[in-house]
């Protein structure tokens, strides 16, 4: 089946050569072609040209669709890092909190924070959680987002880890969404344990059952995740679990310097991770083990806003020639899916170009989660995975804040939302 989009004003292309991921100055080269059409066969991009020469070529082609961009412009789908979606329970009241001032630490030694949504997903079942998840996926598809990862770590103990990834797997059997499932069995200490018994228990005894889960096609994490933080998971521990990890096949992509610097991103780098996120406390060593190791930065800039952390040095990490990726963290910390708004934060508040926003949410995020070969630009052979404008400058996706300006998305060539009319 083969689908033509006509009359592209620009086509941001992202990359034309196959680029697993852009850093430096490359960030702010996007490869736009101006008057250009793109054909999709089934879900991939078939062929990409000027608007004359496409239709020349494809005169005999039988379309089952034609669009006419009306010289608009067309952006690869959005690409979310890092997201916490499967939760159960209410936490707006721990926003209050934090806005009479306590810390995500006040909250989290009060027993709130990520031990009252554990409690809450203890609480719920396989279909209320997928229920849930369906929804909130839905509204990523919606605001432009068509591959997004997915974490458990609201489970903490084996049985609810499980359920968590059953989960998530369930949403990548059904959903049109792409999915990148990560397994993060260390995200809190529960009451009563100790760092070491959790990490003990995790790797002698809960990583061996997710390894004959995913060998049993019952689960399908692909990355594992650590909250990496004082007095939480240490750089010990935290190494030990992504070794755990890294011996049944999974990729480290864990969270890292956000609220103190232990320098995890040295550990990082000599493990070979593949992503670190948040990096509020990044310090130069860090960043040169990320550059040396090509470890993907995943920036959380709504996690960052919310909690008034500090801002990461964003504009060294591009400058060393680190490869920045966006993620929203939505969580029920950070409410937010919308990765236009997420590239808003980026630009403004870390001081990113437009450019570098829009490949640190396409190119970049897809390589932090090993996905860039086949998402995050608009090329031959990769998927059909669009978003049509209804407005002649791309930029207008980041400058329109609770506003979009996204017209047809399509996913994996097929359109799945229409707000032209
Ligand atoms: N920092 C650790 N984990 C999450 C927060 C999860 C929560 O507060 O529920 C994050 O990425 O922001
Ligand atoms: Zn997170």
């Amino acid at each position: 089946m083969y689908t033509l989009l006509y009359n592209i004003g620009e086509i941001v292309q992202i990359s034309i050569s196959k680029e697993p991921f852009k850093t430096q100055s490359l960030m702010r080269d996007l490869h736009i072609l101006n008057n250009g059409a793109i054909v999709i066969k089934d879900s991939e991009i078939f062929d990409i040209g000027f608007n004359d020469e496409i239709q020349t070529k494809y005169a005999n082609t039988v379309f089952s669709y034609k669009f006419d961009v009306k010289g608009n412009s067309v952006v690869p789908g959005l690409v979310d890092a890092h997201t916490h979606p499967v939760f159960a329970g209410d936490r707006v009241h721990e926003f209050a909190m934090k806005l009479d001032g306590k810390t995500y630490m006040d909250i989290h030694k009060a027993g709130g924070g990520i031990m009252y949504s554990v409690n809450c997903v203890k609480n719920a079942n396989e279909s209320t959680l997928y229920e849930s998840l369906n929804q909130r996926l839905n509204k990523f598809l919606k605001s432009g987002t068509t591959l997004v990862e997915c974490k458990s770590g609201y489970g903490i103990d084996t049985e609810n880890e499980i359920k968590m990834m059953k989960v998530i797997k369930r949403a990548q059997d059904h959903m049109k969404i792409s999915i990148v499932s990560t397994y993060l069995p260390a995200h809190t200490i529960p009451p009563g344990m100790t760092e070491n018994e959790m990490a003990n228990l995790i790797c002698d005894e809960e990583i061996p059952i997710v390894k004959k889960m995913i060998e049993q096609g019952e689960i399908n994490p692909e990355q594992i995740d650590v909250f990496c933080e004082k007095n939480i998971y240490e750089l010990e521990s935290t190494e030990r679990i992504l070794r755990a990890g890294k011996s049944i096949g999974l990729e480290g992509n864990f969270h890292g310097e956000e609220l103190n610097c232990l320098n995890s991103c040295v550990m990082g780098g000599n493990l070979g991770v593949r992503s670190i996120s948040h990096l509020e406390y990044t310090s130069d060593e860090d960043i040169a083990a990320m550059r040396d190791s090509k470890v993907c930065a995943v920036l959380l800039p709504s996690t960052q806003y919310i909690l008034h952390l500090p801002i990461p040095p964003v504009r060294k990490m591009i400058d060393e020639g680190v490869i920045v990726a966006l993620g929203s963290d939505f969580n029920p910390n950070a409410w937010c899916y919308d990765m236009k708004f997420i590239m808003n934060l980026a630009c403004v508040n870390y001081r990113m170009n437009m450019p570098e926003a829009l490949v640190a949410a396409t190119l970049n995020a897809a390589a932090s989660i090993g996905r860039s070969h086949l998402y995050g630009s608009i090329e031959i052979g990769k998927k059909a995975d669009l978003l049509v404008l209804n407005c002649a400058n791309w930029e207008h996706i980041i400058y329109e804040i609770c506003d979009s300006p996204i017209s047809l998305i399509f996913k994996h060539g097929e359109l799945v939302h229409d707000f032209s009319n």
